[in-house]
Formats: structure tokens, C-alpha cells, sequence
């Protein structure tokens, strides 16, 4: 069996990005200050002491990242990857992970209040006959459901946000407004926001019935435009290969070259479903998994303990996913973009990203600091005896 699993850790940067100070990033690094905070007992809710993450080092993690807890010897190739891609984004990260960098600048809504144009949102209001809207501005996510959520449910005016990427965030009741009646809405906003150049409209559904009970729910949906170029997962399509996406790969790529979704809500069950993935994927076949958690509930929220906690839950399940691994098989783990927890804002930091690959028979050893992640996904093609493409070089 030759087979990809290929799994992004949602924001996990380990810092060191030659271009960060454009960013004002210079000296964010996710994994490096967890550490830090874990190592200084500042990072003890829900957890305790030191970061402990095992199998994560033993693959070559400390070594990509230039710690000192690194083993001498790692068990996997081990290094790291810059990104060329002009944005932090999510589906910057991506593609550029699956051989497309984004060489074009996104359109982004200014941080001045309210942030969306008038005429779009009357365009909008037209289509899709909602009665106005909420928030109009840079927010966090939970913070605005939070403060505008019980209006929203009782005017019936859904939540408009946005951030440091170019996203139009919209968020609603899932019962008092609706999820079908949000998902259409989104779908209006798509339309109206494609010649702004906006990567994604986000439908961020919301549960409860206070501030203090709101829950945004597993039914968010990511409405993004198409990839520039054709991706390695369309290549691996085209030749006939099966690319199982799991959690929200399917919608960052826009459904294109995904033969297969499926969803989990959590890091945990999403680990669940790239385990099933594996047990079906055959020979040639592409799985790819994003794990969100990290980014979503704990990057964004400047959670360090949570970060730290969800991390060590990942790491313990490693065992389940090298027993699931057969001989011939390739698994990477890399990451899209940094969201250091202990950075000023909410919003992602630009950083390097961990490449570390292993695999039955893969002998560990490094393979160095990668310019763009499309080494990435120009390896796994390599493996899976794709054609390459033109953006990166495998490392294979
Ligand atoms: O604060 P929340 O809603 O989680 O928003 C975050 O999620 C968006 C999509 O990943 C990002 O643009 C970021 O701002
Ligand atoms: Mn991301
Ligand atoms: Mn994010």
C-alpha cells in the first residue's frame, strides 16, 4: 500500500518566520511560548507542569523547532516549512500545503467601525431579505455572540463580523433564525462579496439562549472562493485516487478534488474519523484531516492552558494513528499558519509550521528548512506517484 495522511494541526507554528516583522509577528511563536508558559506553571488550568507531548518529540518536533528537549536521534523526517502565500489565512496555508501558494492579495475590511460598505450590506438585505444586521466590525467570534446574541435573537438580525483575514463572518441562532435560513443566507453573501477578492463568508451557528449559555455549534460552514490553480488533490482525483477529506478540508478547498467528507465535532471525534478514513483509504489514496480545535477554541480565544491541554490530548491518541499506519503508508503533520494564545489580539500569527513525517520503513532523519509548504504537498504527490507541480520541490 502507498498511501497520504496528511494532517494539519490548525495553527500550530513554531515561530521564526523570516518575513513575520511585516506581520507585526516578529517573535510569535505558538508552540515556543506554550512551551514557555507550561514550563513556568503558568499554564496549570485543566492540566499541569510542563508540556508533555511524547511521541510529538520523539518524531522530531524539538529538533524542527529548535528546542533543546529534542531527542538526538528522531524517529521521523523531521524539519520546517516558511510560507510564500502573501496571507496567514487558513486557506492560504492549505493551498499552498497542496502546491498552490496565493500569490494575489485578498480583499480584508478595514478595522474602522462599521468595517462592511454600506452597499453591500444593503445588496444583501435585498437578496435575502433580512431585516438589518449586528456588529459591522473586527471582532472575536465568542465575544460578539456573547455581547449581541440574545438582540440578534431578539430582532432577528444576524451578527456580521470579520478579522485580521479576509472573511465575512456571520452568525445566527440555529433554531430562532435558523441554520438552512443562515447556510442561504451565506450563500447570498458569497456572491456579493466575491468581487471584493473575500477568501470566505463563514456561517458561525449559535446554541443557548443567554450570554452565558451561547455555544457556537459543529454546523459552521466555510464558504470560500476556488483554489487559483489546480491542487494535489485535484491531481490526485484526476488520477483516479480517492482523497478522503476530514473536518473542514472539504470547505477550505471549495469541494474541489474531494472525494469524500467526513465530519467530527472536536479535535477527538475528528481524530475518531481520520482513523476510520485510514481503515478505508486503499492503495494511492489521499487522506487529508485538519484538526481546528487548536486554532478555534483556543488560538483565537488566547487560551494557552487550553492550547497546551488539546495538544497533549493529540499527542496521546498518536499511538492509535501509528498502529492504523500499514507498510508503504506516508503521514505528515505540518500546520496552515501560527495563532500564538500569548500574542496582543485574536487574530493568526505569521510563522513557520513543523513538517514531520514518518511511517513504517521511513527512516528519521532532517530535511531542513523547506521555503514553502508546497514541499509539502509536491511530497506526498512524489509518493503517491503523482505528477508534480510547479510551486515546491519533495523532500522525499
Ligand atoms: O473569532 P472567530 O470567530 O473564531 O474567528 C476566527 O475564525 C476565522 C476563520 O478561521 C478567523 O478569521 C478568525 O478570526
Ligand atoms: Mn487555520
Ligand atoms: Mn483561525
Amino acid at each position: 500500500m502507498r498511501r497520504a495522511i496528511l494532517i494539519v494541526m490548525d495553527s500550530f507554528g513554531i515561530g521564526g518566520a523570516v518575513d513575520a516583522e511585516a506581520f507585526g509577528d516578529a517573535g510569535a511563536d505558538t508552540f515556543g511560548h506554550i512551551a514557555a508558559a507550561c514550563a513556568a506553571g503558568q499554564a496549570d488550568i485543566g492540566r499541569r507542569g510542563p508540556l508533555a507531548l511524547p511521541h510529538l518529540e520523539a518524531l522530531g518536533l524539538g529538533r524542527a523547532a529548535g528546542t533543546a528537549s529534542a531527542p538526538e536521534q528522531p524517529e521521523g523526517l523531521w524539519g520546517s516549512a516558511g510560507e510564500v502565500s502573501r496571507g496567514k489565512d487558513t486557506p492560504s496555508g492549505h493551498w499552498e500545503i497542496a502546491g498552490v501558494p496565493v500569490t494575489f492579495d485578498w480583499g480584508y475590511f478595514p478595522t474602522e467601525i462599521p468595517t462592511f460598505p454600506a452597499s453591500l450590506i444593503a445588496e444583501i438585505m435585498d437578496d435575502s431579505g433580512i431585516p438589518g444586521i449586528l456588529g459591522d466590525r473586527h471582532a472575536s467570534g465568542t465575544e460578539i455572540i456573547a455581547e449581541l446574541g440574545e438582540e440578534s435573537i431578539r430582532s432577528g438580525k444576524p451578527i456580521f463580523y470579520t478579522s485580521g483575514d479576509s472573511v465575512l463572518q456571520i452568525a445566527a441562532h440555529e433554531t430562532h433564525f435558523g441554520l438552512e435560513r443562515l447556510f442561504a443566507l451565506c450563500g447570498v453573501a458569497r456572491k456579493h462579496v466575491d468581487p471584493l477578492n473575500i477568501g470566505r463568508v463563514i456561517a458561525r451557528p449559535f446554541l443557548g439562549e443567554s450570554a452565558e449559555s451561547f455555544r457556537r455549534t459543529a454546523n459552521r460552514r466555510d464558504y470560500s472562493v476556488l483554489p487559483p490553480e489546480a491542487t494535489l488533490l485535484d491531481r490526485a482525483v484526476a488520477a483516479g485516487r480517492k482523497v478522503i477529506a476530514i473536518g473542514k478540508i472539504g470547505d477550505i478547498f471549495a469541494h474541489q478534488g474531494i472525494s469524500e467528507v467526513r465530519k467530527g465535532d472536536g479535535n477527538m471525534a475528528l481524530f475518531d474519523a481520520m482513523l476510520g478514513a485510514i481503515r478505508d483509504a486503499g492503495d494511492g489514496d489521499l487522506v487529508f484531516a485538519n484538526f481546528v480545535d487548536f486554532d478555534s477554541a483556543f488560538g483565537h480565544r488566547r487560551d494557552v492552558a487550553g492550547y497546551a491541554a488539546a495538544l497533549e490530548a493529540f499527542d496521546r491518541r498518536l499511538p492509535e494513528f501509528f498502529a492504523a499506519l500499514q507498510p508503504g503508508d506516508l503521514a505528515l503533520i505540518t500546520a496552515d499558519h501560527g495563532c500564538d494564545p500569548t500574542w496582543p489580539g485574536t487574530d493568526h500569527t505569521r510563522e513557520n509550521v513543523p513538517v514531520l513525517g514518518f511511517g513504517p520503513g521511513i527512516a528519521g532523519r532532517g530535511i531542513g528548512h523547506r521555503k514553502t509548504f508546497a514541499d509539502i504537498g509536491e511530497s506526498v504527490a512524489a509518493h503517491l506517484g503523482l505528477p508534480q507541480g510547479k510551486h515546491g520541490t519533495s523532500f522525499l
